[in-house]
């Protein structure tokens, strides 16, 4: 029997986040159906609602970083059971394409099918659907829901004395900035990094860089808060432009630069990248993380810089994390008391104020909102 549950959906982009109640299918084979204790504010969801990140089907249910409890299992569904803990990964990993075959698991042929919500095996079949109608689901999981229906390879069963307000948000966040340091940008110790944009994942990346002995990790943002917050999850220096930051970088480098600059604005453009490619030294290289809309305002990238410089601009998804890997990881870190969970928190919401928590990303005064259900 199909239940209904309330999600928070957008009708269209650019538009906002509103409650609703859809229907929610069973689970069939290879999916479980789960109840959410919390889910991350991620800006990725906010480009779903501008438009910046067009989805192909609305009404669109967001949410895509979260934990929660297994109420129900499929038929032939092997190794979940009712009351397991799950964390939920963005991006699947069936384990078998030809990406997660050569250990790219960020890149699983899965996640390209994404972009409607649909079950990857049948683009015709929703997991949501309102009065009938099909309900994208943000990433094929939308945790902005008190209940969801997920294929197994978009979940991580963890263990239960793990608080599920913290694992969370290592369904996104925490390994898209970690591994955007650690994997991405190839941080070495004593390196001097920058990371432009302190959000839920600029925060992360200034984690990863500080465990990977960064020496000096700048923080660039505009906002004072963030500044300030950059500190605690590992920032030396903390600047409001990112010319400051590349001037102190020149200043610890015999002018040459940092060795590598991590953007993770909230909505990049162009000219982001230019000064991020400007900001490192020959050989350095910039790992872009943030979305947005790369054509707009959109100055030159001095080609010499890439070429005659040998720099390297490195797209990175998920931090080029293995969700079945990096997630126990982080929260066997977190357990240790080697990575910050729980600060990254800075503000909760109850589903029916998604919206409000995306005024309030928007206002700089979150490093990561998380909605907390019932
Ligand atoms: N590549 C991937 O796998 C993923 C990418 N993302 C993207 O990463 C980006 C960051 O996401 P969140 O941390 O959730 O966003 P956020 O909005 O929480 O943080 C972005 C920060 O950028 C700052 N900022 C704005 N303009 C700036 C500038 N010119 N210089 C420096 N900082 C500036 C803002 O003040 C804010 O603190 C988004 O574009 C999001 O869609 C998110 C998840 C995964
Ligand atoms: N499914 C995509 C992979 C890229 C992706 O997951 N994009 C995210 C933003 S990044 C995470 O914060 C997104 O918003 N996706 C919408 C969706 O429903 O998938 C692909 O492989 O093309």
């Amino acid at each position: 029997m199909p239940i209904t549950t309330k999600v928070s959906l957008v009708r269209r982009a650019p538009g906002t986040y509103e409650t609703a109640t859809v229907e929610l299918d069973d689970p069939r084979q290879g999916e479980v159906t789960v109840k959410l204790a919390a889910s991350g504010l991620c800006h990725s969801d906010d480009h779903v609602a501008t438009g910046d990140v067009p989805v192909a089907v609305y009404p669109y249910a967001g949410g895509h970083e979260g934990a929660g409890v297994i109420t129900a299992v499929g038929p032939d569904t092997p190794g979940y059971e009712v009351g397991d803990h799950v964390v939920f990964s963005f991006l699947p990993a069936c384990g078998h394409c030809e990406f997660c075959a050569q250990g790219l698991s960020n890149l699983c042929d899965l996640g390209a099918s994404l972009l409607t919500g649909a079950r990857a095996d049948d683009p015709t079949s929703f997991r949501m659907t309102e009065n009938g109608n099909p309900v994208g689901q943000q990433c094929g999981i939308s945790t902005f829901a008190e209940y969801t229906t997920a294929s197994v390879d978009s979940v991580v069963k963890i263990g239960k004395d793990i608080p599920l307000k913290a694992a969370a948000l290592v369904g996104c966040g925490v390994p898209t900035g970690w591994g955007s340091a650690v994997n991405s940008a190839n941080i070495k110790p004593g390196a001097t990094v920058i990371v432009m944009g302190i959000g839920g994942i600029g925060a992360n990346a200034l984690q990863g860089a500080a465990h990977a002995g960064a020496k000096t990790i700048i923080a660039v943002d505009p906002v004072q808060f963030k500044r300030d917050k950059a500190k605690v999850f590992g920032a030396t220096h903390a600047f409001a432009t990112i010319e400051e930051a590349a001037d102190f970088a020149r200043s610890l480098t015999n002018g040459q630069g940092a060795d590598a600059t991590i953007v993770t604005i909230g909505v990049v453009r162009g000219d982001h990248v230019g000064q991020a490619l400007a900001s490192i030294r020959k050989a350095g290289t910039v790992v872009l993380t943030g979305l947005g809309n790369i054509t707009e305002a959109g100055a030159p990238i001095a080609l010499g810089d890439l070429t005659l410089m040998q720099k390297r601009l490195q797209g990175s998804l998920f931090g080029e994390s293995n969700p079945r890997h990096d997630i126990p990881n982080l929260l066997r870190m977190y357990q240790a008391g080697q990575l910050k969970l729980d600060e990254l928190i800075t503000r909760e919401y109850t589903l029916d104020e998604v919206a409000q928590a995306y005024e309030d990303m928007h206002a700089g005064r979150n490093i990561r909102g998380l909605v907390v259900f019932d």
